[in-house]
Protein backbone atom coordinates (compact mmCIF):
# COMPACT_ATOMS: atom_id res chain seq x y z
CA UNK A 1 0.00 0.00 0.00
CA UNK A 2 1.18 3.49 -0.68
CA UNK A 3 2.83 5.49 2.23
CA UNK A 4 2.28 9.15 0.27
CA UNK A 5 -0.50 11.53 1.43
CA UNK A 6 -3.68 10.93 -0.44
CA UNK A 7 -4.29 12.39 -3.81
CA UNK A 8 -7.19 14.62 -3.05
CA UNK A 9 -6.80 16.73 -6.53
CA UNK A 10 -6.82 15.58 -9.84
CA UNK A 11 -4.69 17.37 -13.00
CA UNK A 12 -6.14 15.74 -15.83
CA UNK A 13 -3.93 16.14 -19.23
CA UNK A 14 -5.67 15.73 -22.86
CA UNK A 15 -3.44 14.42 -25.71
CA UNK A 16 -3.27 18.18 -27.12
CA UNK A 17 -1.87 19.27 -23.37
CA UNK A 18 0.85 16.58 -22.79
CA UNK A 19 2.15 17.27 -26.95
CA UNK A 20 2.15 21.16 -26.34
CA UNK A 21 3.89 20.15 -22.94
CA UNK A 22 6.27 17.49 -24.65
CA UNK A 23 7.27 19.95 -27.26
CA UNK A 24 7.91 22.97 -24.63
CA UNK A 25 10.75 20.43 -22.90
CA UNK A 26 12.20 20.01 -26.02
CA UNK A 27 12.73 23.44 -27.16
CA UNK A 28 14.16 23.92 -23.30
CA UNK A 29 16.54 20.91 -23.89
CA UNK A 30 17.42 22.20 -27.43
CA UNK A 31 21.61 22.64 -27.98
CA UNK A 32 21.82 21.74 -23.98
CA UNK A 33 23.66 18.57 -24.72
CA UNK A 34 27.66 17.78 -23.33
CA UNK A 35 29.70 21.08 -24.70
CA UNK A 36 26.15 22.96 -25.07
CA UNK A 37 25.77 20.36 -28.63
CA UNK A 38 23.10 17.99 -29.58
CA UNK A 39 21.99 14.94 -27.06
CA UNK A 40 23.81 11.57 -28.37
CA UNK A 41 20.47 9.66 -27.43
CA UNK A 42 17.29 9.44 -25.76
CA UNK A 43 15.77 7.12 -23.51
CA UNK A 44 12.33 6.49 -22.37
CA UNK A 45 11.58 5.17 -19.16
CA UNK A 46 8.61 2.95 -19.91
CA UNK A 47 5.63 3.35 -20.28
CA UNK A 48 4.66 6.24 -19.62
CA UNK A 49 8.19 8.11 -20.96
CA UNK A 50 7.28 6.76 -24.27
CA UNK A 51 4.80 9.24 -25.40
CA UNK A 52 6.90 12.22 -24.54
CA UNK A 53 10.49 10.58 -25.68
CA UNK A 54 8.43 10.10 -29.13
CA UNK A 55 7.74 13.75 -29.09
CA UNK A 56 10.70 15.25 -28.09
CA UNK A 57 13.33 12.58 -30.20
CA UNK A 58 10.93 14.29 -33.08
CA UNK A 59 11.45 17.86 -32.06
CA UNK A 60 15.43 17.52 -31.46
CA UNK A 61 15.70 15.16 -34.51
CA UNK A 62 17.09 12.27 -32.79
CA UNK A 63 17.04 8.98 -34.30
CA UNK A 64 19.39 6.88 -31.61
CA UNK A 65 15.86 6.39 -28.80
CA UNK A 66 16.31 3.47 -25.98
CA UNK A 67 14.00 2.39 -23.04
CA UNK A 68 14.64 1.56 -19.29
CA UNK A 69 11.51 -0.36 -18.11
CA UNK A 70 11.01 0.61 -14.35
CA UNK A 71 8.25 -0.33 -12.27
CA UNK A 72 6.94 0.67 -9.07
CA UNK A 73 3.37 1.55 -9.54
CA UNK A 74 -0.07 -0.28 -9.37
CA UNK A 75 -2.39 1.85 -10.14
CA UNK A 76 -1.71 4.20 -6.79
CA UNK A 77 -0.16 2.26 -4.84
CA UNK A 78 4.01 2.44 -4.65
CA UNK A 79 6.26 -0.56 -3.88
CA UNK A 80 10.28 -0.72 -4.53
CA UNK A 81 11.24 0.28 -7.84
CA UNK A 82 13.24 -2.27 -9.70
CA UNK A 83 14.83 -2.45 -13.31
CA UNK A 84 12.87 -4.54 -15.38
CA UNK A 85 14.43 -3.97 -18.78
CA UNK A 86 18.05 -1.88 -18.97
CA UNK A 87 18.78 -0.05 -22.71
CA UNK A 88 21.81 -0.91 -24.46
CA UNK A 89 25.10 -0.86 -22.58
CA UNK A 90 26.94 0.60 -26.04
CA UNK A 91 23.87 3.43 -26.25
CA UNK A 92 24.55 4.16 -22.50
CA UNK A 93 28.24 4.24 -22.63
CA UNK A 94 29.62 3.67 -18.65
CA UNK A 95 27.92 6.55 -17.20
CA UNK A 96 25.10 7.78 -19.56
CA UNK A 97 26.76 11.30 -19.80
CA UNK A 98 25.39 12.77 -23.10
CA UNK A 99 22.25 10.51 -22.98
CA UNK A 100 18.67 12.26 -22.21
CA UNK A 101 16.30 10.33 -19.63
CA UNK A 102 12.41 11.22 -20.22
CA UNK A 103 9.53 10.32 -18.51
CA UNK A 104 6.14 11.73 -18.02
CA UNK A 105 6.56 12.92 -14.48
CA UNK A 106 8.20 12.78 -11.27
CA UNK A 107 6.46 12.13 -7.70
CA UNK A 108 8.47 10.94 -5.08
CA UNK A 109 11.55 10.61 -7.10
CA UNK A 110 12.48 7.16 -6.14
CA UNK A 111 12.24 5.89 -9.96
CA UNK A 112 14.81 8.52 -11.08
CA UNK A 113 16.88 8.04 -7.97
CA UNK A 114 17.54 4.25 -9.16
CA UNK A 115 17.88 5.15 -12.71
CA UNK A 116 20.13 8.00 -11.75
CA UNK A 117 22.54 6.08 -9.36
CA UNK A 118 22.92 3.78 -12.85
CA UNK A 119 23.33 6.64 -15.60
CA UNK A 120 25.35 9.60 -13.24
CA UNK A 121 26.01 11.74 -15.91
CA UNK A 122 22.70 11.01 -18.02
CA UNK A 123 20.26 14.58 -18.07
CA UNK A 124 17.04 13.60 -16.63
CA UNK A 125 13.94 15.43 -17.74
CA UNK A 126 10.22 15.33 -17.26
CA UNK A 127 7.11 16.84 -18.23
CA UNK A 128 5.60 17.29 -14.96
CA UNK A 129 7.15 17.06 -11.40
CA UNK A 130 5.97 17.04 -7.92
CA UNK A 131 8.07 18.53 -5.27
CA UNK A 132 8.97 15.69 -3.82
CA UNK A 133 11.01 14.95 -6.68
CA UNK A 134 12.09 18.05 -8.34
CA UNK A 135 15.68 17.56 -6.89
CA UNK A 136 15.76 14.16 -8.97
CA UNK A 137 15.10 16.11 -12.42
CA UNK A 138 17.12 18.07 -14.34
CA UNK A 139 14.67 19.55 -16.08
CA UNK A 140 10.98 20.16 -16.53
CA UNK A 141 7.88 21.87 -17.72
CA UNK A 142 4.95 21.98 -15.06
CA UNK A 143 4.78 21.60 -11.26
CA UNK A 144 1.93 19.81 -9.36
CA UNK A 145 1.43 19.84 -6.02
CA UNK A 146 1.99 16.59 -4.10
CA UNK A 147 -1.78 16.04 -3.29
CA UNK A 148 -2.31 16.01 -7.30
CA UNK A 149 -3.13 12.65 -9.12
CA UNK A 150 -1.88 13.44 -12.60
CA UNK A 151 -4.45 11.29 -14.92
CA UNK A 152 -2.71 10.84 -18.71
CA UNK A 153 -4.94 10.55 -21.91
CA UNK A 154 -3.78 6.81 -22.55
CA UNK A 155 -5.64 5.83 -19.28
CA UNK A 156 -8.76 8.13 -19.76
CA UNK A 157 -11.90 7.42 -21.80
CA UNK A 158 -14.15 9.91 -23.32
CA UNK A 159 -17.63 9.12 -21.23
CA UNK A 160 -21.07 10.88 -21.11
CA UNK A 161 -21.76 12.87 -18.03
CA UNK A 162 -25.11 13.31 -16.82
CA UNK A 163 -25.99 17.20 -16.73
CA UNK A 164 -25.98 19.26 -13.37
CA UNK A 165 -29.85 19.66 -13.52
CA UNK A 166 -30.56 16.32 -14.43
CA UNK A 167 -34.27 14.72 -15.58
CA UNK A 168 -34.99 11.74 -12.91
O1 LIG B 1 8.75 9.56 -8.82
P1 LIG B 1 8.08 8.27 -8.54
O2 LIG B 1 7.28 8.28 -7.26
O3 LIG B 1 9.00 7.09 -8.62
O4 LIG B 1 6.94 8.07 -9.66
C1 LIG B 1 7.09 8.40 -11.01
C2 LIG B 1 6.92 7.21 -11.91
O5 LIG B 1 5.62 6.60 -11.69
C3 LIG B 1 4.98 6.40 -12.94
O6 LIG B 1 5.39 5.19 -13.55
P2 LIG B 1 4.78 3.77 -13.13
O7 LIG B 1 5.74 3.10 -12.19
O8 LIG B 1 3.38 3.94 -12.65
O9 LIG B 1 4.78 2.92 -14.46
P3 LIG B 1 4.23 3.28 -15.92
O10 LIG B 1 5.08 4.37 -16.46
O11 LIG B 1 4.39 2.00 -16.67
O12 LIG B 1 2.78 3.69 -15.80
C4 LIG B 1 5.48 7.55 -13.78
O13 LIG B 1 5.36 7.24 -15.17
C5 LIG B 1 6.93 7.66 -13.37
O14 LIG B 1 7.75 6.79 -14.12
N1 LIG C 1 -0.56 8.61 -13.85
C1 LIG C 1 0.20 8.89 -12.77
N2 LIG C 1 1.16 8.03 -12.40
C2 LIG C 1 1.91 8.37 -11.31
N3 LIG C 1 2.91 7.71 -10.71
C3 LIG C 1 3.31 8.45 -9.65
N4 LIG C 1 2.58 9.57 -9.53
C4 LIG C 1 1.70 9.54 -10.57
C5 LIG C 1 0.65 10.45 -10.98
O1 LIG C 1 0.40 11.50 -10.40
N5 LIG C 1 -0.05 10.06 -12.10
MG1 LIG D 1 6.54 5.47 -15.41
Amino acid sequence: MSDRLPHEKGFHVSWDQIHRDARALAWRLDGKGPDGGAWRSVVAITRGGMAPAMIVSRELDIRVVDTISVKSYNHQDQSQPRVIKAPQAEIMGTDGEGVLVVDDLVDTGKTLELVRKLYPKAHFATVYAKPAGRAMVDTYITEVSQDTWIFFPWDMALQYVQPYRGAD
